[in-house]
């Protein structure tokens, strides 16, 4: 599908500037499909401290018991996702929220229930219903799945956004976040290719969330996403991972 994919992380949502919203107009003007898929992890943190719910993570990844998952899906569906879409429609953009629920769009699967609990990874997309709706609006798009019994799953928003750019073999993906890219020591890398990642994580030069992020980047190339570029701003060159050095 000729489709671009944004990753938009809980931090990033409150800091879109006039930029990225002009760059989706101009995508959208060139008849390509855009969608956005948010996260909203510190949004999901700070709902779970007011609540006194602890929260507990394992190698970046929410551990999900049943309250979690159900704060969890209040804060994404309830709270980050209208709130983007707000923010669309406040600068003219036509935008259509969605998650699992409508049209079986995200199936997935447990991930490993013993360690993480509700946590899933995107196994299955309704391309043709996506399609449809992706003609003359861009989709916002929750990081949940549903399996094929009816339960709900977390899953990591970039990991969901990569798995949907692998699914679907999206053009482009960009992964926003609040930092201007991959950083060593103290710049920014601006081009990697997968097999530079195991040395940069021996290295702990890459940890914590970046650590995920790149690991689906580097899925989403081998699968066919031709580029993967990791900024805190569209306009922003950042870092971008591709199959080859050269390429
Ligand atoms: N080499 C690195 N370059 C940049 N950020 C890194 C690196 N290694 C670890 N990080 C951490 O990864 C974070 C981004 O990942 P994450 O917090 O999961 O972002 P998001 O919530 O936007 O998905 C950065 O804020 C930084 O603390
Ligand atoms: C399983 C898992 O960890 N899910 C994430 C989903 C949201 C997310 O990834 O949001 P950010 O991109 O803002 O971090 C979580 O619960 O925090």
């Amino acid at each position: 599908m000729n489709l671009i994919i944004v990753k938009i992380g809980g931090n990033a949502i409150s800091k879109l500037n006039s930029e990225f919203f002009e760059q989706l107009r101009q995508w959208h003007q060139a008849g390509k499909k855009v969608l956005l898929i948010h996260g909203g992890g510190p949004q999901i943190s700070q709902l779970s401290a007011k609540m006194h719910i602890p929260t507990h993570k394992k190698n970046g990844i929410r551990v999900t018991d049943e309250q979690t998952l159900a704060l969890t899906k209040m804060v994404l569906l309830g709270n980050t996702q209208p709130a983007l879409l707000m923010r669309l429609a406040h600068e003219g953009l036509a935008a259509i929220g969605l998650n699992a629920s409508d049209q079986q769009m995200l199936t997935g699967t447990y991930v490993d229930r013993a360690t993480y609990g509700a946590v899933g990874c995107i196994t299955g997309v309704n391309e043709l219903a996506l399609s449809k709706l992706l003609n003359g609006q861009i989709g916002v798009l929750a990081p949940l799945a549903l399996t094929p019994d009816g339960d709900w799953l977390n899953v990591n928003a970039d990991t969901a956004a990569a798995d949907v750019a692998r699914v679907l073999k999206a053009s482009q993906l960009y992964l926003l976040t609040d930092v201007p890219g991959v950083l060593k020591d103290g710049k920014v890398i601006s081009a990697m290719i997968p097999q530079d990642l195991p040395h940069l994580i021996e290295e702990k030069v890459i940890t914590d969330g970046m650590q995920p992020k790149l690991s689906a980047a580097v899925r989403a190339v081998h699968a066919g996403v031709q580029a993967v570029r990791i900024t805190d701003q569209l306009t922003h060159p950042g870092t971008t991972l591709k199959m080859e050095a050269n390429d």
